[in-house]
């Protein structure tokens, strides 16, 4: 049940065995699974508003109305980035029941099969593996038919998805004005063009149709799929929205180690703060910025930065809040000889109501599609230079260095007049590693992001390459009398490295996939936050389940990620349990 203010008495009274903090794309996974066990009451902490009724949240296309400077966003930014000519950029998370899946832009790639291979490499836990964690994304999945109902038979290989799931994932559901030059410009070109039937079989070299988060013509969520109206009727599983945890207590001492199971919340901003405590697991899957944020609010972490900004460190873990990676995005976009573009529906409030009310009252139209009709990934030659001094860093040979996205319209702020084609390339390699820090001024306000975009010495030659791959793309004669001109001070297939590389400095954001600030290592190691079974090193009754644990950025977004690796950690946390 979806408690209230007024219930949070009953919160205290409550005997709760486990406390999640988070109620976002993880954390509903666990909150989910561990109630699926009548003996366990659960209680899940959200910091943010419950998703319900709102309908940017709901439609596919409104996807890039959630952020940034809305209630559903924390509305973060970074610290000056060297590398983008010292500018602080938005940096987005979700702030709302389902947390960064009831904002993101519903892109669902998983990576590949190599970036898993690497997570059981790295952290000696073969469970991490592909072949392992295949059966997690099915599990979390559930590919349904798209909204237009089009025979979809050579758009996807059925064998490598999930069809019981509880995640939405579709194919596009409305047809667009690209879709048959996007596909001739593919089989033209052939090479680093090719096509794929599935990027999301494990090996994901190639061009194919977008899936997304997308449960007939609504976004699917963690929200919307794992706290669906069937699971809060559990009886076991409490969810309090409004409740921002400032910071996690040492609770007692077993085998040597201190055990924090209590939490410390604020409803609605409440200046008094509620406890609870949790008899079997503390759960922290506040996301790669928060938890974070609170560990270090809480005595874990770096205990010298610790002592410098007077908290009392009781655990130290220099990693915390250490090893972030995160992709860079850059979009290249084309006026074109087109009305058919999805432009006015971004500039053009009339037009945008009349197609919320198409969406609600048929889910058909325009609105039922995402960002992104085709996406590929592209694999730069092992005889690249790019390599030659410092190695590839991709996790083998069957990983991609780029991704590309072709949108009908201007990914951007919307121009008062034009029509548009976008195409984004995604950097899936970076070597740069940021970190998240307490602002010292304000321990419980926003902290101090810093990802360190495109500052690895392999990142801006890579995203050189996938600049230099959509120009070529688009120079394919699909595209002869409707592409017209490149939007102003964007470089042409003519254009040298140097002039590359200015545009980049200048264009390239973040593609919010953060990962890593509390990375898995294996059991004993010295570096990392969390063992491979997500416990937390050197303390006790305490595990990370986010997008946090990832010691690498996969290649993909980041949420199908995130998805399988819940539902793994949520059979690790219930056989610790049974
Ligand atoms: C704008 C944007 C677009 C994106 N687009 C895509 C995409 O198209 N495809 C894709 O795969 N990925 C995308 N991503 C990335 C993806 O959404 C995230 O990697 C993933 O959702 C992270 O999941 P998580 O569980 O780690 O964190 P989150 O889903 O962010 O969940 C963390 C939750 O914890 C809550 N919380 C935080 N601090 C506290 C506290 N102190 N007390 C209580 N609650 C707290 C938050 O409010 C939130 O609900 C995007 C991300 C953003 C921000």
């Amino acid at each position: 049940i979806i408690l209230t203010q007024n219930d949070a008495s009953l919160v205290s009274s409550t005997k709760y065995d486990f406390v999640i903090v988070g109620g976002g794309t993880a954390g509903n996974v666990i909150a989910n699974r561990l109630t699926e066990n009548p003996k366990f009451k659960v209680l899940l902490l959200e910091a943010g508003p419950s998703d319900a009724g709102q309908l940017e949240l709901q439609i596919p296309f409104l996807c890039t109305h959630t952020t940034p400077n809305t209630a559903w966003d924390w509305n973060y930014t970074t610290v000056p980035q060297a590398a983008l000519n010292g500018v602080s950029i938005s940096y987005p998370r979700g702030h709302v029941l389902g947390g960064s899946s009831s904002i993101n832009c519903l892109v669902y790639t998983r990576g590949s099969k190599e970036d898993f291979d690497r997570y059981a490499d790295v952290t000696g836990d073969k469970g991490w593996s592909w072949d392992n964690m295949l059966p997690y994304f099915k599990k979390s999945e559930r590919f349904t038919p798209p909204a237009d109902g089009h025979n979809t038979t050579g758009q996807f290989d059925p064998s490598v998805h999930g069809f019981n799931g509880r995640v939405g994932v579709s194919l596009p559901g409305a047809a667009t004005a690209i879709d048959g030059r996007a596909n001739a410009a593919f089989d033209q070109l052939g090479g680093e063009f090719q096509r794929t039937l599935d990027y999301n079989s494990g090996s994901p070299v190639g061009f194919g149709w977008s899936q997304a988060v997308i449960g007939g013509s609504k976004r699917s969520s963690s929200s919307t799929a794992y706290l669906a109206p069937q699971y809060l009727q559990r009886s076991n599983l409490h969810v309090l929205v409004n409740s921002k945890v400032s910071r996690i207590l040492q609770t007692d001492t077993a085998g040597g180690l201190p055990v924090f199971r209590s939490v410390e919340f604020n409803l609605n901003g409440a200046a008094s703060s509620t406890k609870v405590t949790a008899s079997k697991e503390l759960i922290l899957s506040a996301g790669s910025l928060n938890t974070p944020q609170i560990l270090l609010n809480s005595g874990i972490g770096s205990s010298s930065t610790l002592k410098s900004l007077h908290i009392k460190p009781l655990v130290d873990l220099p990693d915390v809040g250490e090893n972030m990676g995160d992709h860079p995005i850059i979009t290249l976009a084309w006026t074109v000889n087109s009305t058919q573009t999805y432009d006015d529906f971004n500039r053009n409030t009339t037009l945008q109501n009349q197609e919320i009310q198409r969406w609600k009252q048929t889910g058909q139209g325009v609105f039922v599609n995402g960002i992104a009709q085709h996406i590929g990934f592209v694999r730069v030659p092992d005889t690249s230079p790019i390599f030659s001094k410092v190695g590839d860093p991709a996790p083998g040979p069957g990983s991609p260095h780029f991704e590309i996205f072709l949108s009908n319209f201007l990914l951007g702020t919307t121009p008062p007049t034009g029509n548009f084609l976008s195409i984004s390339s995604i950097m899936l390699t970076p070597t740069a590693r940021g970190n998240v820090k307490l602002n010292s001024t304000n321990l419980f306000g926003a902290p101090i992001i810093d990802p360190q975009l495109l500052t690895g010495s392999t990142d801006v030659p890579l995203l050189r390459e996938a600049v230099k791959s959509t120009l070529r793309l688009v120079s394919a004669s699909a595209w002869n009398g409707y592409i017209l001109a490149p939007v102003d001070g964007q470089p042409t297939a003519t254009a040298t490295d140097a002039e590359l590389d200015m545009f980049i400095s200048g264009s390239a954001r973040s593609a919010y996939h953060v990962v890593g600030t509390s990375s898995m290592t294996p059991k004993n190691a010295k570096t990392g936050v969390v063992d491979p079974d997500l416990k937390v090193k050197k303390v006790g009754g305490l595990r990370i389940v986010d997008a946090s644990v990832l010691p690498f950025v996969p290649a993909g977004h980041t949420q199908a990620a995130t998805y399988a690796l819940a539902e793994r950690a949520a059979d690790l946390i219930k056989a610790d349990h049974s």
